[in-house]
Order: C-alpha cells, then structure tokens, then sequence
C-alpha cells in the first residue's frame, strides 16, 4: 500500500507530515521509530498526522508522536506546519483553524505575510499537573543530582505544561549550556513521571532570549515552539520578562506573547514544505 506524506519543518524542527483524512493508514510505534531514523528512514523529529476531528466545533484532530514513537500532547513548530499542510493538500480553504490535541484545543491562522499564529493554549502552572514532584510551591525548583555532571550537584528551573511538560532552566549563556549533557539525566529524571522537555534560556533583555531545547522522546532539536512558550511562560513569571519575547533558537526566531496567567500565549512564526514523498507500506 503506497502512502503518501510531506516532509516539513518548522525553523529546523522537522517533521513527516501524513493527511489521513483521505488515506487510511495505521502506524505502531516500532514503524514510526524506523520511518524517524535519519540513516534507515525518512528521518524527523515528530511525526504529525491530520486527522478528522472526534468534535463537531473542530476542523481537524491533530496528532503528534516523537522520534522514539511515542504520542504526545502538543507540537508548537508542527502547528504552523499542520496549518500550511492543510492548505497546500485544499483539506480546507478556512485560514482560521481550530484543531484537537490530546492536550487541548489549538486556533492556528495563517497570515497573510505567510506567518503563522497559533493560539497555544493557556500554560498550567501547578507543578502536580505537569507533572512534577515538587517538594514546594512556587515559582523556582530545586533537584540535586543524583551524580554530578560537569561539576554541577543541584539544578534549578521553573516547570510548565504546554499540554506536553517543560522544564526550564536559566543559564548565563546557550553556547555553553550543558544541553548534551544535563538534558538527558532530566528528561527522564524520576521526578518527572511523564519525562519531560529540558529548555536552557539566556535572558538577552526583558523582550529577548535566546533557547536551546533538548526535547522529551527526541533529543536536541534547532526549534522547539512549545519550549519558546514555556521558556517565555517561565520568564515571566520570574519577573524576568515582558509579556511580548524574541526567542532566538538555533533554527531560526519565533515571537511569543503572554499577558499572564488564564491567558493563553501566543506563537508566531513560519512553517516551510521540503518535499513530498510517496511510502511503500
Ligand atoms: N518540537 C515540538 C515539541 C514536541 C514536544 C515533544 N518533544 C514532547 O515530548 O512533548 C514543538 O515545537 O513544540
């Protein structure tokens, strides 16, 4: 059975994108691993289906697995992706979507300067619904390592959910941060029941990061939106930050806003078509 799918990326995240609106397909995991390698495979970071929505006030249901095969609850880059998607394969005219995820609604619009916004949800700030094990409240967390690395013993960071769960720590500069190494032992740290997504933000100014993401179920990626979202969430709410952020990453900048809490934050940003491909099932 041939499949058909579209390679994508939104500032380097990349992604295979598959419209089982008019295909029918089913992929385990073990198939999504292999299709995710970048020697054996198509090669992506996450791999994004469209889907008819279960609700009827939905456009499309928008479902998002990782490298390693697992599904999870939000893709910020992939959103922007989705919405091109649509449009370009005419699954739709609107250029004002709203889309289901497994972790909440998303409003996508695409711009007319081909830049898209995605309304991204409202952030949950309750460390218990990250979900992690916190020892406090508050808006800082502390976790000592149970083996030092690079000569650190104790991490702290902010944690948020995007719908997936965020980890955030400061650092005095990305270039140095110690994402190889320090984002591993916290993506899969015990504490984080879920696993979690690792950001280490430079504050540049109050309306300037810049992010490096070592991301649940992926590793190190040159985008990650849902991370921009939760590094800016994270900044504000550490007095660090205005409620309108640059964030610079490796792959490229995305515009986050945030007017607090209850609020939903705001990513702006491009989505980029590579290719289209043909599989044999
Ligand atoms: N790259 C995605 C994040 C995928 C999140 C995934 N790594 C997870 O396990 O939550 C983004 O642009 O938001």
């Amino acid at each position: 059975m041939l499949l058909h799918f579209t390679k994508m990326h939104g500032l380097g995240n990349d992604f295979m994108v598959v419209d089982l609106v008019t295909q029918r397909a089913r992929l385990d995991s073990h198939q999504v691993r292999e299709l995710a390698d970048r020697h054996f495979g198509i090669g992506f970071d996450q791999l994004l289906l469209v889907e008819p929505p279960r609700h009827p006030d939905m456009d499309f249901r928008y479902r998002i697995f990782n490298a390693d095969g697992g599904e999870v609850e939000n893709c910020g880059n992939g959103a922007r992706c989705f919405a091109r998607f649509v449009l370009d394969q005419r699954l739709t005219r609107k250029r004002e979507l709203k889309v289901e995820t497994s972790g909440g609604p998303l409003t996508l619009k695409v711009g007319s300067d081909d830049r898209i916004t995605v309304e991204m949800g409202t952030p949950v700030l309750e460390a218990s619904q990250v979900p992690f094990e916190a020892k406090h409240d508050g808006p800082k967390h502390q976790l000592r390592l149970d083996t030092p690395i690079d000569g650190i013993e104790q991490v702290e960071f902010g944690v948020v959910s995007m719908g997936n769960p965020h980890a955030v720590l400061l650092v005095d500069s990305v270039a140095t941060a110690p994402v190889a190494t320090l984002g591993p032992v916290l993506e899969s740290h015990r504490r984080f029941p879920n696993r979690v997504n690792v950001g280490f933000m430079e504050v540049v100014d109050r309306r300037h990061i810049r992010l490096r993401v070592f991301e649940r179920g992926v590793g190190e990626t040159l985008a990650c939106g849902t991370g921009a979202c939760a590094a800016v969430v994270t900044g504000i709410q550490q007095g660090l930050l205005d409620q309108r952020v640059e964030v610079e990453l490796p792959g490229g900048r995305l515009t986050i806003e945030w007017p607090g809490e209850g609020h939903q934050v705001v990513m702006t940003g491009p989505a980029e078509k590579v290719f289209d491909g043909r599989l044999e099932l």
